[in-house]
């Protein structure tokens, strides 16, 4: 077996290299290098695959590593479709990303139209700065006719092609292929099940937004179905409300939590951010970054060629090599974003030395929680004055209250949004949902979930969908869901270790090396058992619960049923108000 350890970790380390050259110097040269190695690379994988067909009785197999490991190579995933069909996906899925890597728009500025203008930085800085309501629409609308629309018809084909490859791999349809590494028969269940756990706290917080926005920008702006208009929430996609703290927050005059401003002033690079959040991991007993890590890593957007700006880790399968990819803009945002880059470095330096196939977080979702997990102790005012970032720190109810509502409009924000990404396209890949109306499909779930509404009549030649990154980069996004409630029950673990007496939201472990020690030797595991186990050895328990989520946050659910004792819960929807019938 450790034979074709090393053949899995050759061939990963290639695949893995091409990606890196084409993610960090998109060129069409690049782009036919990583088309060329990608085929190789599921050639081989296929072969393989075959090969271990013969030991087709692994089931019968004692150890049961070596049975687990068999049974995750027994899954070839899209490798499955023969040569020309596997080539079709493969251009497909490069095409769709370049498309969206290389998105530019043009905006009115003052009198005159810029063009060239990126999502990284710039859209993302107007969605999160500006409170011009017809700049924000303009430019929520231009992203969506530059990244989303041309997205439409290859979709179509990556799901044709993706069902075809799920059939091969003896499943219905693709949603069950992404789900197989879940490992959890009641997979979709569970998710529902915690979406309606926190539905009604959403509700009410969506309420309070919706009441601040109402007083900011007039009741003449705000839709009468009760709805939020996507553009007016600090963020492209409406995903994380923290941008709009300043419009929100209970004590405006108190000092704001959002560090940015302090940050600028203090000369902040992207540099130091890293150093800073590498010091949180080893003050914790958690592994320092390796040499090629500070070499390689791209933590800032090159002047001189277009890269593949969202952030992302890489694992380059030789147990040496670990890279951040990030064009980071020094603010708050980006501070805890490196921490979630860090989490994911800190996951594979801690299974490094793991089977190849064991080379995986204990279920997607534990590798996207990490670094949230230790941006929560981070992002307390304590800590933020311990480290400088916030000047004449005093506990009290204002500022308690303030950094509620500012973690509030980062993590409540998000649970609508995380879920309908993929209920979206499994109700797509299993055909639930018709190809015909993919875009109306899409606003139902925005609406009904998320309570937000387009600032402007949608078609279905627009492709919403597709101006999200991990639509056209076939990036599975339930595992944010899962981060957001897991990350709660991981900080209710380590705090009761490290600060057993302090309540939740004001917890900080910091250079606690026993519960930095609990998360190594969860991490050490990677995927070699199944993630109830590990859920287990973290928390006590086997199973997801939003409970500490809900706890973290009881001071804010209090304010704000004071606060929206005359506003109406919720929202009425129907999606033909805001399609044009086509
Ligand atoms: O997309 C990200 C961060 C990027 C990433 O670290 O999750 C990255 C996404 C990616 C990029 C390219 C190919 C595959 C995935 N994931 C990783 O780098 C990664 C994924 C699995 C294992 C190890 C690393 N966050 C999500 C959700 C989120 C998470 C946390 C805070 C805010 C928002 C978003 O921005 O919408
Ligand atoms: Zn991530």
């Amino acid at each position: 077996m450790n034979k074709l350890n090393d053949v899995l970790e050759k061939l990963n380390t290639a695949q893995v290299n091409a990606s890196w050259i084409f993610n960090t110097n998109i060129t069409n040269y690049n782009e036919e290098q990583l088309l060329k190695e990608t085929s190789k690379y599921n050639k081989e994988q296929k072969a393989i695959w075959q090969e271990i067909q013969k030991f087709s009785n692994y089931k019968q197999y004692q150890d049961p590593a070596l049975r687990r490991q068999l049974e995750k190579l027994s899954v070839l995933g899209i490798a499955a479709l023969d040569s020309n069909e596997s080539q079709k996906f493969i251009n497909i899925s490069t095409e769709m990303e370049r498309i969206y890597s290389s998105a530019s728009v043009c905006l009115p500025r003052n009198g005159s139209l810029k063009c060239g203008l990126e999502l990284e930085p710039d859209l993302s800085n107007i969605m999160a700065t500006s409170r011009d309501y017809n700049l924000l629409r303009e430019t929520w609308l231009r992203w969506r006719d530059s990244a989303g629309r041309p997205i439409r018809n290859l979709y179509l084909e990556y799901i044709r092609l993706g069902n075809k490859a799920a059939i091969k791999n003896g499943f219905k349809t693709l949603d069950d292929l992404w789900l197989f590494p879940w490992e959890t028969p009641d997979f979709k269940q569970q998710i529902e099940q915690l979406w309606q756990e926190v539905m009604p706290y959403y509700q009410k917080f969506h309420a309070y937004v919706r009441m601040k926005l109402r007083k900011f920008y007039g009741a003449e702006r705000m839709p009468n179905d009760g709805t939020i208009p996507a553009h007016i929430l600090g963020n492209m996609w409406a995903q994380s409300w923290t941008n709009i703290f300043d419009v929100v927050a209970p004590y405006p005059g108190k000092k704001s939590l959002d560090v940015s401003e302090t940050m600028r002033a203090q000369n902040y690079t992207a540099l130091r951010m890293v150093q800073l959040s590498d010091k949180f991991f080893t003050d914790l007993g958690l592994i320092p970054m390796p040499g090629p890590f500070w070499r390689e890593s791209m933590i800032n957007k090159p002047t001189d060629r277009k890269v593949v700006c969202h952030a992302s880790a890489w694992d380059f399968y030789n147990r040496k090599d670990f890279r951040i990819k990030m064009c980071t803009n020094v603010n708050m945002e980006d501070l805890i974003t490196v921490h979630h880059e860090m989490g994911h470095i800190q996951y594979y330096l801690q299974y490094k030395n793991q089977p190849v196939t064991f080379r995986e977080g204990a279920n997607p979702g534990f590798h996207e929680a990490i670094g949230d997990l230790l941006a929560l102790s981070v992002s307390t005012p304590k800590h933020l004055s311990k480290i400088n970032l916030l000047s004449d720190y005093e506990e009290d109810h204002e500022l308690t209250l303030n950094h509620q509502m500012q973690m509030a409009l980062q993590k409540v924000s998000f649970l609508p949004f995380g879920y309908l990404m993929d209920a979206w396209r499994w109700d797509l890949f299993s055909g639930k949902a018709s190809k015909n109306e993919m875009n109306r499909h899409w606003w139902m779930y925005r609406l009904k979930l998320q309570g937000v509404s387009p600032p402007v009549k949608r078609n279905e030649t627009d492709f919403d969908a597709g101006a999200k990154f991990h639509v056209p980069a076939s990036v599975e996004y339930i595992r944010y869901f899962v981060s957001f409630i897991i990350q709660f029950q991981f900080h209710k673990s380590l705090c009761d270790i490290a600060q057993p007496n302090v309540p939740l939201h004001q917890c900080d472990i910091d250079g606690n090396q026993e519960a930095g020690q609990r998360l190594a030797k969860a991490l050490a595991l990677g995927s070699s058992q199944e993630w109830p186990k590990t859920m287990e050895m973290m928390t006590g328990s086997r199973n997801m619960s939003a409970k500490p989520l809900i706890e973290y946050f009881n001071p804010l659910w209090k304010y704000i049923d004071e606060q929206i004792k005359n506003e109406n819960v919720g929202w009425n929807f129907n999606v033909n108000q805001y399609m044009e019938n086509n």
